[in-house]
């Protein structure tokens, strides 16, 4: 069994303590490296994360995006440029500065990008955008005054659209840095109407304000342009990380979406780990998002990424939170590390509910939760649900992870999930699995597929519904070479990579930086019922 021992007698040291507060700054200096002399605001902030009472007055009813997407930035930019003395004037003195301090390995694949993105920032400085209209002028539905009136106004922006400068579709291997480098050009950018989002919180405020609008109005409104002119009104400049389409209402919303955004003169930066030909790859109706494909290709530089360096897996000390195999001594483990960090403080179930959905959260005490592996990914969960879990909880421990394969495919695509929406997040994942990390993901079929059942997502069907996909046709698919698990095999090894660098020493320094920033106080808190 592999238990770091760093971290046992950290725990063996805690309970044998009086003093919470004090012994949990010795805890994190202990587990996650922090010098003792370090900025004693830091260890105080962090003892107050922890002492936090989560916000539980808050109701919220949709009215706009779903995700507030300040929380999703990359704290490692902040990290570094808020503690680093560099240059304010763009990506490449931001990227000369973060060398020099050597917080960043020069590296020449990703030199030539930033050089890219200095002179599409040069580029943007001169970029007068189009006037976008307001939403409500563009009910479209040409029964309507406004719908006639919406449609001669599209013909309109068409043509103004023609000099936007293009943007940069960023590919390459996992780890490499993309998302670094997308960051420095997001921080650097002195544009006002910009925004930085995650590909998933993007499409769920999407898929929120699509439902939004059909349910206000008629049956043949078009949301798509509205929503197109709301997103280009509040960003210029989209940035998106990891853009990947894995469904078919993903794929039917962008198509049109994209479309609409570039008549309106939005710049679009992201990131990907495919190219764009093989977005989407083997999806159902893929020949109707090809359009979607062409428009990006011809809309946005297309360059990659490929130095062949995950720096991920260069970090050599770790923190010894990741527990394996699964026997009685981790699973005492995990338990202690939870009774650990909840001493004193009542463990409540909970239900988590937003926008007509719910989420249990079996046992959880201000910012920390515990669920096993059944439970928070066997479920008909998806990203909208793990994006909300993280809105409460920042210290997630999660049991009983099996080895996971094509059979279990489906608990392995919401397990990525919640780890990309823990690690955008910046929050600390204790678990106890079946393997090491590396062997977490095998193509191998595993005797645990019959012990775990997959369901469908309620989610998507209302999806489906609102962007009028035939689920029948969708049944019918299901063979389709989409459900072979390319996309998942492909997903693993990001997993892989993020999974190591939230066991190591310097994740949790971010973590720090994050509770010292205020960690998600800032994100309006939907409504939870305590359960006893
Ligand atoms: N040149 C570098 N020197 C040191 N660390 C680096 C360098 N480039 C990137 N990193 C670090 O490596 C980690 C992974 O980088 P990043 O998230 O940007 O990769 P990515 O290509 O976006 O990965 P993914 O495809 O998984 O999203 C981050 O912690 C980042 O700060």
């Amino acid at each position: 069994m592999k238990l770091t021992s760093g971290l046992s007698r950290t725990i063996m040291r805690y309970h044998s303590s009086r003093s919470r507060p004090s012994c949990l700054s010795n805890f994190f200096c202990r587990i996650y490296g922090v010098s003792k002399t370090h900025d004693t605001l830091i260890l105080r902030s962090i003892e107050s994360k922890f002492k936090r009472r989560s916000n539980t007055s808050l109701a919220t009813s949709f009215e706009g995006p779903v995700v507030d997407e300040t929380n999703l930035r990359s704290l490692r930019s902040k990290h570094v440029f808020e503690n680093t003395l560099v240059s304010k004037s763009g990506p490449v003195s931001r990227y000369n500065a973060l060398v020099a301090s050597g917080m960043v390995r020069e590296d020449s694949f990703q030199r030539s990008i930033i050089n890219i993105l200095q002179d599409m920032q040069d580029r943007l400085l001169n970029y007068d955008p189009p006037f976008v209209s307001d939403v409500r002028d563009e009910v479209n539905d040409e029964s309507t005054i406004f719908g006639k009136l919406s449609k001669l106004f599209s013909a309109s922006i068409k043509n103004s659209s023609i000099n936007s400068p293009k943007g940069l579709y960023l590919y390459g291997d996992v780890g490499s840095g993309k998302t670094m480098l997308m960051d420095l050009f997001y921080d650097t950018l002195p544009q006002k109407r910009k925004r930085r989002v995650h590909f998933h919180a993007f499409m769920l405020d999407v898929h929120a304000r699509i439902h939004h609008l059909k349910r206000a109005n008629y049956e043949t409104y078009d949301p798509i342009p509205p929503i197109a002119s709301d997103l280009a009104k509040n960003a210029i400049i989209l940035c998106f990380d990891e853009f990947q389409v894995t469904d078919i209402a993903d794929a039917m919303i962008l198509r049109r979406l994209f479309d609409e955004l570039f008549k309106r003169g939005v710049v679009v930066i992201t990131t990907s780990n495919r190219h764009p030909d093989d977005l989407y790859k083997n999806g159902i109706q893929r020949k109707s998002f090809i359009p979607c494909i062409e428009l990006i290709k011809q809309r946005c530089q297309i360059q990659s990424l490929d130095s062949g360096t995950d720096y991920r897996k260069l970090q050599k000390e770790t923190s010894g939170a990741y527990f394996y195999p699964l026997n009685s001594q981790t699973s005492q483990s995990i338990n202690t590390i939870f009774k650990m960090l909840t001493k004193n403080r009542q463990v409540t179930k909970r239900k988590l509910e937003f926008l007509g959905r719910h989420l249990m959260v079996p046992e959880s005490c201000d910012d920390i939760a515990k669920f096993t592996f059944q439970e928070l990914c066997c479920q008909p969960l998806s990203a909208a649900d793990y994006l909300e879990l993280v809105k409460y909880y920042n210290t997630i421990l999660l049991t009983d992870i099996p080895q996971m394969n094509l059979v279990l495919k489906n608990e392995a695509r919401r397990f990525i999930t919640l780890i990309d929406a823990l690690y955008d997040n910046k929050a600390t994942l204790i678990c106890s699995a079946e393997t090491s990390i590396h062997q977490l993901f095998t193509v191998e079929s595993s005797t645990h597929s019959a012990l775990l059942n997959p369901q469908s997502s309620t989610h998507h069907h209302t999806l489906f519904d609102d962007v009028e996909i035939d689920l029948e046709r969708k049944e019918q698919n299901k063979n389709s070479p989409i459900f072979t698990g390319e996309e998942e095999v492909f997903a693993f090894e990001r997993a892989i990579s993020r999974l190591i660098e939230m066991q190591g020493k310097e994740w949790m320094s971010k973590v720090i930086l994050k509770a010292r920033s205020g960690g998600n106080s800032s994100v309006a808190r939907p409504t939870v019922e305590y359960m006893g």
